[in-house]
């Protein structure tokens, strides 16, 4: 059995053939994995590595089980105890099922035999609550990402993978073909992570003309250039405390790629015109429609920021991969158009579903979009039919 499977037993007794007897007994079991400690201190100092339960004797030199049991209560809710010990005062064994204790065992000629059998309880707790938590972070909480359509395994897959890595501070890459959606995964993980209530600065790196992007990522101050005649924060400042999301990073010319690599790597940045640098508490998720790869090999995309890039992957796969998501997708876009222009709610007939099932998509939802806007518009009557629904030429 692995060690991480095993629970974790921390056993606090200054009698050490107490201590032999009780790991002898426990470790026949293969359940566990025991840490014995002789005194209170040792073991105070290794709380902090979260075992999953202790066994305490209540008589211990310079200390008692109460005061071990407010410290372990104060560490971790989560840390079971089991008070082992001579003392048979009632009062004693009162107060430490009071603070928490979840049995309290009479040392002697049973009390090994006890200890085991009570620890078996606990572990099948245990078991079943690990269980629980991995099946709870197997389901999906779909109702977070109500903006993106869609059921098919390849659109659930996705959302996991969201779910996955919203709360981190990882940089994750989003690939996929242009208009699957990249920017709506981008902006799915900034409004489910810590971050949410900070901006959300997307930019399209692919769109700016090489010699302003450097202004337009860092800013500038006044004076900086003919023409800066005021001082202006850049998209990376923007975004300070939140995420920025860079869009077509595959069009990032080289020398601009070394300058995000520092960035990367340092979290500063400095506006042009000035030497002083800005620290940065920001989120990068980044997108592309390219082959980075390919990109390298070419010569076109520095490898180490390929690598870096690497973080954490999401591959938006196409539409004409997702099944019934066309469908779903058709009649989620008829909707808002149809709410859009105030006009009833209209529907496809059953050639036009036939058509949008076999249509290849190159142009993905965006094409889907308005395709569908459009029939709406040219449809007269509550029927959307075949003449309505006109696909651009592929290219
Ligand atoms: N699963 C989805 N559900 C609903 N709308 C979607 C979905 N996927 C994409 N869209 C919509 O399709 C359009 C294109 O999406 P988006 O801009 O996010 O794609 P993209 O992959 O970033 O495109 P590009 O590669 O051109 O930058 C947007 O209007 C977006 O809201």
């Amino acid at each position: 059995m692995e060690k991480r499977n095993r629970t974790q037993v921390f056993i606090v007794d200054d009698d050490p053939i107490t201590l032999q007897l009780s790991r002898y007994r426990l470790e026949k079991e293969q359940a566990y994995e025991v840490t014995t400690f002789t005194n209170a201190e040792d073991f105070l100092m290794r709380l902090e590595d979260n075992p999953d339960i202790v066994v305490l004797d209540y008589r211990l030199p310079n200390t008692n089980g109460l005061e071990i049991l407010r410290k372990i209560n104060a560490a971790s809710e989560h840390i079971s105890c089991v008070v082992m010990s001579g003392q048979e005062s009632a009062e004693v064994v009162v107060e430490a099922y009071k603070h928490g204790a979840k049995n309290y065992i009479i040392k002697g000629e049973q009390a090994f035999d006890e200890l085991a059998a009570c620890l078996q309880q606990l572990n099948t707790q245990y078991k079943l609550r690990r269980d629980l938590d991995r099946l709870r972070e197997q389901v999906l909480d779909r109702e977070r990402y109500w903006r993106i359509v869609g059921e098919s395994p390849a659109t659930l897959q996705v959302l996991r993978l969201i779910q996955k890595v919203e709360r981190t501070e990882l940089l994750v890459l989003i690939t996929g073909e242009s208009g699957t959606g990249k920017e709506l995964v981008a902006r799915a993980i900034h409004y489910n992570s810590p971050r949410k209530r900070k901006p959300f600065v997307a930019i399209n790196v692919g769109a700016i003309p090489e010699d302003l992007i450097e202004n337009e990522l860092f800013g500038h101050e006044k004076g900086a250039f003919t023409g800066a005649l005021s001082r202006r924060i850049g998209k990376f400042e923007e975004a300070n405390g939140g995420t920025i999301f860079l869009d077509e990073i595959g069009e990032m010319d080289l020398a601009m790629q070394t300058k995000l690599l520092r960035i990367l790597q340092e979290r500063v940045v400095t506006r042009l015109g000035s030497n002083k640098e800005i620290k940065l508490d920001i989120r990068i998720l980044a997108a592309t429609n390219r082959n980075l790869a390919e990109l390298v090999r070419q010569g076109k995309f520095r490898e180490d920021l390929y690598y870096r890039l690497q973080g954490f992957l999401i591959h938006l796969p196409a539409l004409r991969e997702r099944d019934n998501d066309v469908i779903m997708l058709a009649k989620h876009f008829v909707k808002t158009a149809c709410e859009k222009a105030g006009i009833p709610l209209k529907s496809f007939t059953p050639d036009v579903v036939r058509q949008m099932m076999q249509h290849p998509w190159p142009g993905n939802i965006r094409e889907l979009q308005s395709v569908v806007e459009r029939a709406v518009l040219l449809s007269d009557g509550p029927k959307i039919t075949e003449e309505d629904l006109i696909f651009a030429p592929v290219v």
